[in-house]
This record gives C-alpha cells, sequence and structure tokens, in this order.
C-alpha cells in the first residue's frame, strides 16, 4: 500500500526542486540498473514528456509521474521494466507510488476526448479530473471496486484458477461489483456464477490498491454451506477443494489474495 507518509496531490504546476520521478514509456517504469528510481537528470535525453504531473509528496519530497508513449527508446544507463516484474525490487514505497503512478497515467490516456460530446479534453490544474471545454463535463479516475472470497470448508479451501492465470497457480474468487449491487451481495452473486455453491459467515478482511487497471480489492473470508463446484464456463478454467496441506502454486506476496490465504492458513494452522 501506499505509505503512510504519502500525501496524495493532483497538479500540473510542478514544484522547483529534485523530486522523486515515477518514469512510465508505454507501460514499462524506467529504473536505474540497481532498480532505483532515476534522477530527473536522467531523463532529459527523452526530449518533452507526453505527461508531466505532480501526483503527491512523500513526505515533503514531491512526487511526479512523467510519461512518454510506446515506443520512445530508454535513455542509455536506464532500464525499462512491466510493474509487476518490480514488486519486492524497487521497494515497497517506490513500488506503490509507481502503481499509483500507473493507475493515473491510464486514466488521463483514456480521457483525452469527452465521453458526452467527444471534445479533446484539458486536465484541471489542481485535482484529478479531466475537462471537457465544451460541455463542462469532468472526469475522475476511475476506481472499480472488486470482491475477493476465500471459502473454507473445515480445513479445505476453495481456489479456482481462472484461463489468464499463469500455469498452475490458484487463488481465492474475484469478481467487479454491479451498478446498484451491495458489496456483500456481489460476494454471494459471484461466488454462486463462478463455483455455483453458497456461503456464509462473511468476514470482512481487507482492501488492496490493485493497479491493472483500476480496481480496488476488497477481501472477506467466508464459509461454506452448500453445492457442489461448477466452474463457469469461460471465466473459471478449474476449481477445487485444496487441502491446507496440500496447496497448489498461490499468488505472489504483492496480491491481497496472498496475504488472505496466508491469514486463513495462519488460523486454521492455530
Ligand atoms: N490483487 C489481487 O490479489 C487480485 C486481483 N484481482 C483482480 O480482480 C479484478 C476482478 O477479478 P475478475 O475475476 O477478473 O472479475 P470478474 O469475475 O468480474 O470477471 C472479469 C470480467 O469482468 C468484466 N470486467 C472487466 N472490467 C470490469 C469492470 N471495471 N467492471 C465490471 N466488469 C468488468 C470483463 O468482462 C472481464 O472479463 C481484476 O482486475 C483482477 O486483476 C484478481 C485476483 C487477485
Ligand atoms: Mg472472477
Ligand atoms: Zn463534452
Amino acid at each position: 500500500m501506499l505509505p503512510p507518509d504519502f500525501t496524495p496531490c493532483f497538479s500540473t504546476a510542478l514544484p522547483a526542486g529534485e523530486p522523486l520521478c515515477f518514469a512510465i514509456i508505454g507501460d514499462q517504469h524506467l529504473v536505474t540498473p540497481e532498480t532505483g528510481l532515476p534522477a530527473l537528470a536522467a531523463l532529459v535525453p527523452l526530449g518533452s514528456p507526453e505527461v508531466d504531473v505532480l501526483i503527491g509528496h512523500l513526505g515533503t519530497t514531491p512526487c511526479r509521474l512523467i510519461a512518454w508513449p510506446d515506443g520512445t527508446a530508454a535513455p542509455e544507463g536506464l532500464a525499462i521494466e512491466g510493474l509487476r516484474a518490480l514488486y519486492g525490487r524497487l521497494g515497497d514505497d517506490a513500488f506503490w507510488i509507481s502503481a499509483r503512478a500507473r493507475q493515473l497515467l491510464s486514466w488521463l490516456r483514456d480521457h483525452r476526448h469527452c465521453g458526452r460530446c467527444g471534445t479533446a479534453t484539458t486536465v484541471a490544474e489542481h485535482e484529478a479530473a479531466a475537462i471537457c471545454p465544451a460541455c463542462a463535463h469532468r472526469m475522475y479516475p476511475r476506481v472499480s471496486p472488486a470482491m475477493m472470497v476465500l471459502i473454507r470448508r473445515g480445513r479445505e479451501l476453495l481456489l479456482a484458477r481462472s484461463p489468464h492465470f499463469k500455469p498452475g497457480m490458484y487463488s481465492a474468487l474475484a469478481g467487479f461489483v454491479e451498478p446498484g449491487e451491495t458489496l456483500e451481495a456481489c460476494v454471494h452473486r459471484e461466488t454462486m456464477e463462478e463455483v455455483g455453491v453458497t456461503i456464509t459467515n462473511l468476514r470482512w478482511f481487507a482492501s488492496q490498491s490493485w493497479p491493472f487497471p483500476h480496481s480496488l480489492m476488497l477481501a472477506f473470508h467466508a464459509d461454506y454451506v452448500a453445492g457442489d463446484i461448477v466452474p463457469q464456463e469461460g471465466e473459471i478454467e478449474d476449481a477445487g477443494w485444496f487441502d491446507i496441506d496440500a496447496l497448489p502454486e498461490l499468488p505472489g506476496p504483492a496480491s491481497i489474495a496472498r496475504r488472505l490465504l496466508d491469514d486463513a492458513l495462519a488460523e486454521l494452522r492455530g
């Protein structure tokens, strides 16, 4: 998560002084060979950026999102890396601020024109809002709530794999909240849709921002009630009950899925 001493903001007015640079080409992050953040001077060879905005302060140090379009050549001395691959290597603070940078960048790129009238938008000076100069429509960053639920039955956990997971990996169930729906109703609905079982005793665990591209994961524990597992065609490639001592490959430590699983395992193993 974002560090406790990070204060988010959004401004096109750039402060003087050396910032922390969250530099992105296309959707790849620019880092030093030692996997650190690049200095502002190291970005000069890239020329004028597509986006350069203040996205917060870490303590009193300004944090800037600076981006160039896909295909721009990385300057000598810097490497380009996918965000997922940087987890555990960039340091937690820089990783989660990079995730914020990435999410804001996708939003800016996806709101270059007004969704109501098609006019090219401008960006507000002091808040994250794309504004239509013709009809005054304001477009804020999108955050999509998505539930996650880890269902248990005695010593067993219900784990599933979506077709886009890497081979062999299983996780808890997840799904997006529908307009008009409560979070609790979403947990029950998605569970029924994806595996066909009923559950009870939802217990709140924790939330996590997930910037691929703009999910807010809201995670629960739950207990199994009834039904045989029927994987939803197209969405769930395989699902099953796994004894806590015979688990398949699980998601990596960056994900709330893993934290949720570890929490259940700690409890069940006493
Ligand atoms: N941080 C973590 O530990 C984990 C995060 N996730 C994330 O959870 C999210 C939801 O999980 P899924 O099982 O993929 O969702 P899902 O079960 O609702 O189904 C995915 C489908 O929902 C539709 N969809 C895509 N974006 C949407 C949106 N913003 N609102 C409504 N529907 C949308 C698409 O048709 C997509 O194929 C994904 O973004 C995924 O990356 C999933 C597992 C672990
Ligand atoms: Mg799902
Ligand atoms: Zn408009």
